[in-house]
């Protein structure tokens, strides 16, 4: 236990015994762990105590923010002795956007808190004796988010646009990140000035009145081209050519402008039906080697390069000899089965969003890849009828959402009885709670690799491979 420490941080000096640490009370406190969003863990008493924007070894003067039965919060008030790992933030809204987790450790250090928090998972939840594998580094860490979703609002009286600060949804106006392109913020700014030229107004969800939402960007790494859709509370737009014409004079790279229909009181992003405003509906982009046509709707892996090296790994596990049928459940535009097509026999995709499959049907054929087909269904369902139609995968892909995948989807992928699972995840504690699942009915965890997908932020992707134990 730190006490706190009179003098220097302003503590009352008090040894914390059996006391709760109070409300507002300055306590001395040593990082020794680091939790899953990043936040840095000291200890008083053996009450856990998390810290934003701290790192192991950081001996701090903390002010107790927030007071739990089990834990309590602090503030940094003031830095008593550095971490090795510390460096100067660079984004002066890291800390309130809240995306950022790790912009004041260096990358080195960053990465040595996600391959433990992938390893803690499999361990803690999973209850796997497995060694996760050293993490693959991203090659950017910077600059590498393909796609930007900026919420517009009216806040004191002014235009904001940015990123919902945590746990809110107050917007932090920001138009520059450094995770995105700088054309990102161009474009940005010529929605923002088209709405002050024309007098649109900004989305009130607490109304449910007014035009923009969301201002949402794709750009294909490879290719460079980009996709602006507006999300909009209403069909149409005033003077919608006047703001094609601006947008296209800010950018050369602009191969579709969309307006997106959401007039419903969700919290979820993009609506189902969106409207050409200039060019294609589409955007298209090249991924190891294959070229995808991507859709507003459709998911693509945010950091391209890094999702080749995520795909490298899945292709790594999956093992294919040319002879195998690979099923790829929950595939999105079809990438990682059609990436894999040219090594197995056939390629069979499931993908819920209907967008999706209708790219990754035409993304098979513009490719001349003719061994894969997809439907759109549930993955759980689609499973359960594979599983009853005798339909024997040889591998089967798992790339779920962060939630993981459903009990039945993993009941079904044992009734299957493929030779391997391979399982990609955004969400390494899911992803350790359905290998156990697997585990129990009857396959071996093998390898995990975590895959560092997400530079500067507490996310991270991980891949794993398990083999059925009995061979019949
Ligand atoms: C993490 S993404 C992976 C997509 C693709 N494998 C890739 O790497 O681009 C998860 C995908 O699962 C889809 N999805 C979510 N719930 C689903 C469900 N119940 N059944 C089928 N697909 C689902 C999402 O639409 C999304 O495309």
């Amino acid at each position: 236990m730190q006490k706190a420490v009179p003098g220097i941080c302003g503590g009352t000096g008090k040894g914390w015994g059996a006391n709760m640490p109070q409300k507002n009370e300055l306590v001395t406190l040593d990082i020794i762990d680091m939790a899953h969003d990043g936040n840095g863990v000291g200890r008083l008493d053996g009450m856990a105590v998390f810290v934003p924007a701290s790192a192991v070894g950081d001996r701090l003067c903390v002010r107790i923010v927030k007071v739990n039965r089990t834990h309590c919060y602090g503030r940094i008030e003031q830095i008593l002795r550095p971490s090795p790992d510390r460096i100067e933030p660079d984004c002066p809204v890291s800390r309130r956007c809240g995306g950022c987790v790790f912009r004041h450790i260096s990358y080195e250090a960053e990465l040595r808190c996600k391959q433990a928090f992938v390893q803690q998972n499999l361990r803690r939840i999973g209850k796997l004796e497995l060694a996760a594998e050293p993490i693959e580094p991203s090659p950017v860490t910077d600059g590498y988010r393909n796609k930007a979703q900026y919420p517009v609002r009216m806040q004191k009286g002014g235009l904001c646009a940015g990123f919902f600060a945590p746990r809110t949804h107050e917007v932090i106006d920001c138009h520059t990140c450094k995770l995105q392109p700088p054309v990102f913020g161009e474009l940005l700014e010529a929605v923002l000035s088209y709405m002050h030229t024309y007098h649109v107004s900004a989305y009130d969800e607490s109304l449910g009145a007014g035009l923009i939402r969301h201002v949402y960007l794709r750009r294909g790494h490879r290719s460079g081209q980009i996709m602006v859709c507006l999300v909009v509370n209403g069909t149409h737009l005033p003077n919608e050519n006047a703001l094609v014409d601006l947008l296209l004079s800010r950018c050369g790279e602009i191969v579709s402008i969309l307006l997106n229909v959401n007039e419903r009181n969700t919290n979820v992003i993009i609506g189902e039906h969106s409207r050409v405003l200039y060019g294609k509906p589409a955007i298209s982009d090249v991924l190891c080697g294959v070229r995808f046509e991507l859709s507003a709707q459709s998911f693509y892996q945010v950091n391209s390069p890094g999702a080749e090296l995520l795909y490298g790994v899945a292709a790594e596990f999956a093992a294919l000899t040319g002879t195998e049928t690979l099923l790829d459940l929950y595939c999105g535009a079809g990438t990682i089965g059609l990436s894999l097509a040219h090594l197995c026999r056939q390629v069979i995709g499931v993908e819920v969003v209907p967008q999706a499959v209708e790219n990754a049907v035409a993304n098979a054929a513009r490719n001349g890849i003719k061994n894969a087909r997809f439907f759109c269904a549930d993955a759980g369902q689609a499973a359960a009828r594979l599983a009853r139609e005798g339909v024997r995968p040889d591998v089967i892909v798992l790339d779920p959402p962060r939630k993981g995948c459903a009990p039945e989807v993993l009941d079904a992928v044992a009734a299957m009885a493929p030779r391997r699972v391979v399982m990609v995840s955004c969400d390494s504690a899911t992803m350790a709670r359905d290998c156990a699942a697997l585990a129990a009915a009857g396959y071996s965890p093998r390898r995990c690799r975590p895959v560092d997908m997400f530079p500067r932020t507490a996310h991270v992707e991980a891949v794993a491979v398990l083999s059925r134990l009995k061979s019949d």
